[in-house]
């Protein structure tokens, strides 16, 4: 699913009405119909229901809302934000049906007339939607106040009032709502987390826009889906053997970090690779082979560090920022012209010597989160800043970037992915180093470095969402959820 700009979602609206065909105010008809549905199927009702419009085709959607619930006997009271505008066509033709039920419609034009919102209300917020175009002020910025401080359940429609869809509306008023009812497919100020506190839960609402507009279409950024993921999953035939599926080196691990280094191995032998060395300090070496039957080891202060024969390497997790490591990155640098995944201590490295990311093998694999992007690639302003930042560096170098989120970002030549799967369970440390073996693991068995990025941090996702079948989001650890690899491949063929 592609994410589209403001101009898209009104093209798309427009090649809906022509090729469904159906008229522009049916089709805002049937987007309230869902938003009403969604309301009591969810048990959102309340004794009062206060909608709050703009005069644009959000405040329209927010009319047709109001009336439907009168016409089952749901009261509901509107308010209308007068700001000299006359109000679309839709708008309007949806003032003069709601006027034919209810004479309970406001308008307000100061503060003086806004109504006393309280918690036992529900506010619907129809005041902007995707037609914002400056930040809100005034009467709008105070009516915005007025709302969020009522400690009301507030629900929007389609985004809170005052966030832009594709750039920050930081220090900007926002409605700070409950949840989000978002009209067929997410939007990119639905993803990043500087926004979370005003979305809440979202919802996408399908209102039936034509699937052929995507098909014509072309975005920056897209979503992952579960099918694509699928076809893209290599087959195992039965003659294969483990020379087949790749020999992967793990560079992981120091005294005290052990931990970072099996998760990783765990992890990596969990996904498919044929052969797993896992190179460590030598006093370490027991702890390695005592807990990990199927991996081989290679000891960290011999001197022939030969990288011949590795069908990948991955790099990074718990192995220090001493001296000792960064000569290891720069050895790796110098004698491996194949792609590697770099994670953790590996990055914050090459942040401290950025010139070397010059070198990095093409197809190589970065997996900062955003604060180890930061020491690569210098400070942003807000989320979405690093979004594109992170795009525009996907243009300029031959890599796959990895921004790790809740909403993980992979980027490459100049296109940006978001990964769905996950949850908060994994806010825990050994979450990153599952996946730096995973995807290690995939590019051994020959996945190209983009799809062995999409599809490890798809799997990892969804291990750790698998996991919730039997654990917690507060219990669950990195080693269940490597327990999990296995179903979530199942799960890709079902
Ligand atoms: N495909 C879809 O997504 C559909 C969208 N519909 C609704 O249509 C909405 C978009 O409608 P519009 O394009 O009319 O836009 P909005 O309803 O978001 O409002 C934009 C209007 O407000 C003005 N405006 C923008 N920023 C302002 C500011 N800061 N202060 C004061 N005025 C400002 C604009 O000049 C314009 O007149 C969507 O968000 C959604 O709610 C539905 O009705 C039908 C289907
Ligand atoms: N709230 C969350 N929702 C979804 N995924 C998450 C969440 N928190 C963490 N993750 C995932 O867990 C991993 C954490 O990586 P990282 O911060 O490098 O952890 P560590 O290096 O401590 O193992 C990333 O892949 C990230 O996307
Ligand atoms: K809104």
């Amino acid at each position: 699913m592609l994410l589209l700009s403001p101009q898209q979602i009104q093209q798309w609206d427009a090649y809906t009405i022509l090729h469904e065909p159906i008229s522009s105010i049916d089709l805002m008809e049937r987007a309230a119909r869902h938003c009403v549905d969604w309301i009591i199927s969810n048990d959102h009702i309340r004794t009062s229901i206060k909608i709050f419009c703009g005069k644009g085709n959000n405040g329209g959607d927010g009319l047709a809302i109001a009336r439907l619930l009168l016409q089952q006997q749901i009261p509901a009271t509107v308010y209308i934000l007068e700001f000299g505008a006359k109000g679309t066509d839709d708008f309007q033709l949806n003032l003069q049906r709601l006027h034919s039920l209810t004479k309970d419609i406001h308008f307000i034009q100061s503060p003086d007339f806004f109504p006393p919102v309280g918690k036992e209300d529900l506010v619907i917020d129809a005041l902007f939607g995707s037609g914002l175009n400056r930040p809100l002020q005034d009467l709008n910025a105070a009516i915005v106040q007025h709302i969020n401080q009522s400690g009301a359940r507030i629900i929007a429609i389609d985004v809170p009032s005052g966030l832009f869809l594709d750039k920050s509306a930081k220090g900007n008023p926002v409605v700070t709502a409950n949840y989000t009812l978002t009209f067929q497919s997410l939007k990119l100020c639905l993803m990043v987390a500087e926004n979370a506190r005003y979305f809440g839960e979202v919802a996408v609402l399908d209102i039936g826009l034509h699937p052929l507009f995507l098909q014509e279409t072309e975005a920056t950024f897209s979503l992952l889906s579960k099918e694509e993921i699928a076809r893209g999953i290599k087959p195992r035939p039965g003659f294969s053997h483990k020379g087949t599926y790749g020999h992967a080196l793990l560079i992981a691990g120091n005294t005290g970090k052990m931990g970072a280094a099996l998760l990783a191995a765990k992890a990596c032998l969990r996904s498919g690779v044929g052969l797993l060395t896992v190179n460590v300090p030598k006093n370490e070496l027991p702890i390695l082979q005592t807990s990990l039957h199927e991996a081989m080891a290679t000891i960290r202060e011999e001197e022939d560090h030969s990288y011949d024969g590795y069908a990948s390497i991955g790099i990074g997790p718990g192995i220090g920022t001493a001296g000792s490591s960064e000569a290891i990155v720069r050895n790796l640098l110098e004698n491996y012209a194949k792609p590697v995944v770099w994670d953790a201590d590996a990055v914050t490295i090459l942040g401290k010597n950025k010139q070397w990311l010059e070198q990095l093998s093409p197809g190589s694999i970065l997996t900062p989160h955003p604060k180890e992007f930061e020491r690569l690639f210098g400070a942003s302003d807000n989320d979405f800043d690093r979004l594109n930042k992170a795009i525009e560096l996907s243009k300029q170098y031959p890599l796959v970037i990895v921004l790790k989120g809740h909403y993980t970002l992979i980027a490459f030549n100049g296109k940006g992915w978001f990964n769905t799967t996950g949850n908060a369970g994994m806010a825990k440390g050994g979450s990153g180093d599952m996946l730096t073996g995973m995807l290690t693991a995939l590019l051994a068995q020959g996945y190209t470095p983009l799809q062995a990025t999409v599809t490890g941090v798809y799997l990892h996702g969804l291990s750790a969402d698998l996991t919730l079948e039997e654990q917690s989001m507060e219990s669950m650890l990195p080693s269940d959820t490597i327990e999990n690899i296995g179903k979530a491949f199942l799960f890709l063929k079902e």
